[in-house]
């Protein structure tokens, strides 16, 4: 059975596609009362509220996916879960409309003072002079980071007139243009907006973004939204723009702390704020539910996932093409680490023929971690092989090249260890399987499964009879066996697929046997 834990509120109608499966099995708690049951999860759902920290993934030895339903995963120690080889996934555009809608809406009350307004008339007041406002229309809206719901807010931003100066180091010219928003600098757009939003994920970067400086270059009365992340406009720095009336209004729906508690902003009557309602609609819930219920559900049966934040993304189309290669990859990888095993510095991956025109960056992941997994005892996945490798101080690079050695397709992966280079091909034959080509500067041929065994020894007659009666006397069964040389009565090997791996007696015993060089035994 697949465990679900369900740590935060979501929608019971988007979870549905997982609780159609007989083999899943969801609970839903939050973390502290699942305390004791922790260990046995497989899968764990969250909102923003659940904190997934490094303590509770230690608590989580079995889990193997993150499910975030809804986009930004700053309440998720993405870092420490690729460490482990945990895929996080999030829904990253269920809730774009919903939030985008929400910050339109925080824009025009903060410049309408609706909010306030509303209170006076609860209060029994009627004042209408006091909640004069200003048009949108015609002003210039300044958006910060222009991805999915920066976009959104352009659009609805231009119905109403308004002219929309965007900055995202990130955009090109021509999805700009293709969107009808001018790019500027930062600069440009703090000093000519008359409101600001800021769309950018919560990051190094942005943490800040809006802190005293920047807000010094904007224009005297500007309005600012976030309903982003709080800490993207420093809430500290805000407060003497606000008391000096540079900062004519803000509209919150995010806070540094959540919830914010006492916080001195929220005494300025000119502060309105939601608490992070920006993906709260039913369609939005809904949505963001159903994705990543479905991505869980594809990750459960061993499809790709398309919304990972720690891995590659494959759409399903590539995942189809590569997935063969992303096997032969695994076994060059785990073959060569066995073979090689001493410290390496370097693995070189070099791609010909057909397998060089796909999505190689999966397909090397996946060699990684075929060559890590008999160096490291924790799990090593395609999600975490490339910070493994680095820990380990091995570096890795790709090169494609026409050499297929007449093959339709060939993977090449050299191993740089101390005084030593070694070299292993394979290919994969559709509807046959995979084959390995060359081994150690030799060309051969044999299926990479298996219990194999190494034999390299001096190109002399008798050799596999030689061999064959160590085995036999030992009752090791010999399922396959290829030979290959260099050159006639020079460096020779034998690659045998055995039935039963063979101990340390056999290894020993076919070690003695004259013209012998080297034994070893490889698990594929
Ligand atoms: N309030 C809510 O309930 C709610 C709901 C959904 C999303 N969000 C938040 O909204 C934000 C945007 O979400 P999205 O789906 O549009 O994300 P997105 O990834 O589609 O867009 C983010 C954009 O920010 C840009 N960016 C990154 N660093 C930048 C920088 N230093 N300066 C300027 N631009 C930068 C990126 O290039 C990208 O275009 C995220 O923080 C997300 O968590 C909040
Ligand atoms: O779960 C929520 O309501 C918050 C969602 C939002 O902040 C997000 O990043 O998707």
């Amino acid at each position: 059975m697949f465990r679900v834990l369900v740590s935060d509120a979501i929608s019971e109608e988007g979870l549905a596609p997982l609780r159609a499966s007989a083999h899943i099995d969801i609970v839903q708690k939050n973390v502290s009362e699942a305390e004791e049951e922790l260990h046995t999860f497989d899968a764990l759902l969250v909102r923003s509220a659940t904190k997934v920290t490094e303590k509770l993934l230690e608590n989580m030895p079995n889990l193997q996916i993150i499910g975030r339903a809804g986009v930004g995963v700053d309440n998720i120690d993405v870092d420490a879960a690729t460490k482990r080889g945990i895929v996080v996934i999030n829904a990253p555009n269920g809730n774009t409309i919903s939030a985008a809608e929400h910050t339109f809406a925080m824009m025009a009350a903060l410049v309408r003072r609706i909010p306030q307004a509303h209170i006076s008339v609860k209060s029994r007041e009627w004042n209408r002079s006091a909640f004069v406002g200003n048009e949108l229309f015609g002003k210039k809206l300044g958006i910060i980071g222009f991805g999915r719901i920066g976009s959104e807010v352009a659009k609805r931003a231009r119905a109403f007139g308004m002219s929309v100066h965007v900055y995202d180091p990130f955009l090109t010219k021509d999805r700009a243009e293709k969107l009808g928003v001018s790019i500027h600098s930062l600069d440009e757009v703090l000093a000519s907006a008359d409101i600001i939003t800021v769309h950018t994920p919560l990051t190094k970067e942005t943490r800040g973004l809006l802190g005293a400086d920047n807000l010094a270059k904007t224009k005297k009365g500007v309005y600012l939204v976030n309903c982003a992340r709080g800490g993207i406009i420093d809430e500290r720095a805000l407060i003497p723009f606000l008391e000096n009336g540079h900062v004519a209004g803000v509209a919150l729906d995010v806070f540094e702390q959540e919830p914010p508690g006492d916080h001195p902003l929220l005494s300025f009557d000119n502060v309105i704020v939601t608490p992070h309602l920006g993906a709260s609609t039913v369609e939005a819930q809904l949505n963001v539910a159903t994705q990543v219920a479905e991505e869980l559900l594809h990750f459960f049966e061993g499809r790709p996932v398309t919304s990972s934040i720690n891995l590659p993304v494959l759409s399903k189309d590539v995942y189809e093409k590569i997935h063969a290669f992303y096997h032969l990859g695994r076994k060059l990888g785990l073959i060569a680490s066995q073979f090689m095993n001493i410290p390496v510095q370097e693995l070189s991956v070099t791609y010909a023929g057909t397998v060089a025109d796909l999505e190689t960056t999966y397909i090397t992941r996946s060699l990684l971690a075929g060559f890590l997994r008999p160096r490291v005892a924790s799990t090593v996945n395609e999600v975490n092989a490339a910070m493994i490798a680095k820990e380990r101080g091995i570096t890795y690079g790709e090169k494609f090249s026409d050499e297929t050695h007449g093959y339709a397709n060939c993977i090449s992966l050299t191993v740089h260890g101390e005084n030593k280079t070694f070299t292993i091909k394979g290919t994969h034959v559709p509807n046959y399987g995979d084959r390995i080509v060359h081994f150690d500067g030799v060309a051969i041929d044999f299926a990479p499964e298996g219990h194999l065994l190494y034999i390299q020894h001096h190109d002399r007659p008798g050799m596999i009879g030689k061999v064959g009666n160590v085995l036999g006397a030992h009752d090791v069964n010999i399922a396959t066996m290829q030979v290959g040389r260099q050159e006639a009565g020079g460096k020779a090997m034998m690659i045998l697929s055995l039935d039963k791996p063979v101990d340390e007696a056999v290894l020993h015993a076919l070690a003695q046997i004259d013209d012998i060089e080297t034994v070893k035994r490889l698990e594929a």
